[in-house]
């Protein structure tokens, strides 16, 4: 039998999906603006570094058609979900947007998979990382945020400048601010569990939390605090960590890259905005494009024109509803 090659698809192109764990890869995208690119270059970037595991794209309703047919033939898989909002309240998120970003909670529902890796869909990973799937159940698992760039502005740990990453620079002021807030994840990566019951407590959890700065992100560090377990930078490089963290991680290393400064998503680079002038900053972006680019990485090339025809004209006429929600989805690919 051919060994797995990629996105479960093996080098004879047969999908072997059902054979493998109930695990995969999770991404989030909304709108019908332009992150749609961001995670075809995610689902070929998995595909490159030979991942074994689909790429389910959680995906609220206001997508357009073309814009899921372009995923599908690149063999995601799609599932719709409904929009999640926070209780009313005037918070100013430190990006307006953040808001939709609650929607992303509803992947604890995704009980068909035991084990699920999240990716931003402006992630890049250049390194196989399928092992994180076998990290012990029962914790949280994400790279640690770096609170040193200005879209921090409006917290006490930016004004004091106190950073995680660097606690013995400045330290916090217990005296001052109460007892040192607990270790805190970027939420743009993280490895966790779909289980009905923390999906349940979730959303009742949310209803009664007030909207902050970085929404679902702050959430989620609150309701994981006693389990989360930090990764090694790798994981998620957060570019702003080359200019203020350079110490705290080796940059040959790097595994996933997350173009999350202000400026730095690749298919959007001008290199005007601050820091995008960097070698390492246009090096990154360069090896994005490369792999955006890289037609052999194409999924219609891995499982066949014919295949990667059906799934999209799969989109076209929907599944028919499935699940408590009514959600509609389109199956793993299955053997063809
Ligand atoms: O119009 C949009 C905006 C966002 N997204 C999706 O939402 C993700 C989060 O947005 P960004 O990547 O732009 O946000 P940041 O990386 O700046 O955000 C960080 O903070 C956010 C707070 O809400 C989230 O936690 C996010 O996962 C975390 O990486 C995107 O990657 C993408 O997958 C869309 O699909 N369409
Ligand atoms: O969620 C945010 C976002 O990804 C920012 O771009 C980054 O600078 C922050 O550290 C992070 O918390
Ligand atoms: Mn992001």
């Amino acid at each position: 039998m051919a060994p797995p090659v990629a996105n479960g698809i093996t080098s004879s192109g047969l999908v072997k999906a059902k054979t493998l764990p109930r695990r995969a890869y999770v991404t989030f995208l909304a709108g019908d603006g332009d992150y749609w690119k961001g995670v075809v270059a995610l689902a070929k970037g998995l595909r490159k570094v030979k991942s074994v595991y689909p790429l389910v794209v959680a995906m609220l309703p206001d997508v357009p058609m073309d814009h899921r047919q372009k995923l599908t033939a690149q063999g995601c898989v799609i599932r719709e979900i409904e929009p999640l909002h926070p209780p009313e309240n005037q918070t100013r998120f430190a990006m307006a947007y953040y808001v939709i970003n609650y929607s992303k909670l509803r992947i604890w529902e995704f009980l068909e998979y035991s084990k699920m890796i999240y990716l931003d869909g402006d992630i890049q990973v250049y390194d196989n990382i399928d092992h994180l799937f076998d990290l012990p159940d029962g914790h949280f698992y994400a790279v640690m945020d770096c609170f040193c760039e200005p879209n921090w502005k409006n917290s006490p740990q930016y004004q004091i400048g106190y950073c995680q990453q660097s606690p013995e620079k400045v330290q916090w002021p217990e005296h001052q601010l109460g007892p040192k807030p607990p270790l805190y994840f970027n939420a743009g990566m993280f490895v966790f569990e779909p289980h009905l019951s923390t999906y349940h407590n979730l959303l009742s959890s949310l209803k009664t939390t007030p909207p902050t700065l970085f929404a679902e992100q702050d959430f989620l560090n609150m309701f994981f605090k006693d389990v989360y377990k930090p990764l090694p930078t790798e994981y998620n490089l957060i570019l702003a960590m080359l200019w203020r963290h350079p110490e705290n991680f080796e940059v040959e290393k790097v595994k996933v890259v997350h173009y999350c400064a202000d400026g730095s998503k690749p298919w959007r680079f001008t290199g005007k905005e601050k820091n995008m002038d960097r070698e390492d900053i246009k090096m990154l972006v360069g090896k994005w494009w490369e792999v955006y680019n890289d037609e052999t990485l194409d999924y219609w090339r891995v499982c066949g024109y014919s295949r990667a025809a059906q799934l999209t004209a799969a989109v076209e006429k929907p599944a028919a509803p499935v699940g408590k929600r009514g959600g509609r989805y389109i199956t793993a690919p299955s053997a063809a």
